[in-house]
């Protein structure tokens, strides 16, 4: 790159080393994003893509290498950064879960500040979501903690995108669709390429692909710490990308789903009120739930989950695991090791007499992480050590060591690496064809088309059942906005 670019960039970084412990998290990484660019970052879990955006966001000093804002080197930290208009929404949502929509703005947001600052704190987050987010219904006096996991992340990219003293920049979005349904992706990938074009510069990280090829005019490939690849996004397919990311491009698996009509249904739900259509699995079955997101598909795995009494799952109160989506509310133990996370679903086959055979969990842990390639020196190192992609593993891994035959999963695919989401869904299919029922709602399109019979759910009722090769996107997105299958 010329000279003048580096001085106009918005941001260069050079040379850049991290390391914690023994992981070399970046190892020599050269990033400089220009005005008007929005380049996509992509690589596999653990690849130091979060990293690189901490070390631009100022909120991590590199062991080496250096960083400049406007072509000029400072102090760092994330007051030089922010001050060079430098934004994120980060992997792991940032908001304060106990202030209102309102006060989380001001904390973001310094320059709101004397007499009237709620009142243009309101003005200034309503207008920005409504701006990204056309027809959301966020309430913005309500607390964080009361919100959704896809409201918090609507939230969080509208106060990110949000100026009151001077504009953003460079936003830096690290896996910002992972929580939203394809209409709120599709709006906020919108609402990226209209802020490029008036010159704002994007770096987005995703594991969708699609939404990376879609958005970015470079794309940039990260692998083991460093940067392998950076051209222009028109040079790339899905299937180039998968390669310079390392991993290895599979067939597709669709196909594979028709009715197990040889097993019983196991489960066997009633209609709900105002539905016409009951819910049912088959042993061996791969169910998907699907819909917009929030219309009642996380609250049906909680209700078959708590149902204990075992009214509608018979025999199956104790053998049900569960596969939270959003990790840090209910799925790590944040304190315990990586290990100790993964065995907890266990205990009952690890133990004898109260006690925990250390030699047989160490197994468990050995057989896991390799199944799953949970990237760690040390399975005995804190789970918060993990990328997120990892730690999202090691939860999956957690339910799928246990004996449960009904596995419920509540969009448990978020952040994880193209690469690992083929072996997961082939470790998926040869369980159900052991007799494992999986219950799995996805807000991936690609995911709910590997299931075998797929039910749809709007305003929080079952609106339409597919089954086999009736699953199609076309079928799933009519049912999802009227409540037909197409
Ligand atoms: N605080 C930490 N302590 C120890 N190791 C860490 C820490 N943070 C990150 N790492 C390690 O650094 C490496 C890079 O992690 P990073 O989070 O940057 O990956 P990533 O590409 O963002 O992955 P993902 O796609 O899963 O989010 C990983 O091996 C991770 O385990």
């Amino acid at each position: 790159m010329s000279i003048e670019a580096e001085q106009q960039a918005v941001v260069s970084a050079r040379g850049i080393r991290v390391e914690f412990g023994a992981v070399k998290a970046l190892d020599g990484v050269d990033l400089t994003i220009l005005p008007g660019e929005a380049v996509g970052l992509v690589g596999h879990n653990g690849a130091g893509k979060s990293t690189i955006v901490n070390v631009i966001n100022g909120g991590l000093l590199p062991h080496q290498g250096t960083i400049a804002y406007g072509g000029e080197e400072g102090a760092g930290g994330v007051a030089t950064a922010r001050a060079n208009g430098v934004r994120c929404v980060f992997q792991e949502l940032s908001l304060c879960p106990n202030l209102t929509i309102v006060e989380n703005t001001r904390v973001m947001h310094a320059g709101l500040k004397g007499f009237g600052w709620r009142k243009r704190a309101l003005s200034l987050i309503r207008s920005k979501l409504d701006e990204i987010f056309p027809g959301n219904h966020i309430d913005c006096s309500a607390t964080v903690g009361e919100l959704s996991i896809a409201e918090r992340q609507m939230v969080e990219i509208a106060i990110t995108f949000a100026a009151v003293t001077e504009a953003p920049r460079l936003v830096i979005l690290d896996e910002p669709t992972s929580s939203l349904d394809a209409g709120l992706a599709e709006q906020l990938l919108a609402h990226v390429r209209r802020f490029v074009a008036s010159g704002g510069s994007v770096l987005l990280i995703s594991h969708i692909l699609g939404e990376i090829l879609s958005t970015s005019s470079r794309i940039v490939v990260m692998k083991d710490g460093r940067v392998v690849t950076s051209r222009p996004a028109g040079g790339f397919s899905v299937h180039s990308l998968v390669e310079a990311m390392g991993s290895v491009v599979k067939e597709r698996m669709r196909g594979v789903g028709k009715e197990r009509q040889d097993a019983p249904f196991t489960i066997d739900r009633p209609p709900e009120e105002g539905s016409q259509i009951g819910f049912r699995a088959r042993s061996g079955e791969i169910i998907g739930l699907a819909g917009l997101g929030g219309h009642g598909q996380t609250d049906m795995l909680l209700a078959l989950f708590r149902d204990r009494s075992g009214n509608w799952l018979p025999g199956h109160g104790d053998a049900i695991a569960f596969v939270a989506g959003d990790r840090a509310l209910n799925g790590t133990f944040p304190l315990w090791s990586i290990l100790k996370n993964l065995s907890i679903g266990s205990l009952p086959h690890l133990s004898r007499l109260a006690a925990i055979n250390a030699p047989r969990e160490w197994a468990l842990g050995a057989d896991w992480k390799q199944r799953m390639e949970i990237r760690t020196p040390d399975m005995n190192n804190p789970i918060l050590s993990l990328s997120g992609g990892n730690q999202q593993k090691v939860l999956f891994a957690r339910a799928l060591a246990t004996k449960a035959d009904i596995v419920l999963m509540d969009d448990p695919m978020r952040g994880v690496d193209i690469g690992t989401k083929q072996e997961v869904y082939a470790i998926l299919r040869s369980e159900a064809d052991r007799g494992r029922t999986f219950i799995w709602y996805s807000t991936e399109m690609d995911e709910i088309c590997l299931c075998d019979r797929v039910y749809v759910f709007r305003d929080g009722a079952i609106v339409a059942e597919l089954v086999g090769d009736a699953i199609e996107e076309k079928s799933v997105l009519a049912a999802s906005f009227s409540g037909d299958a197409a």
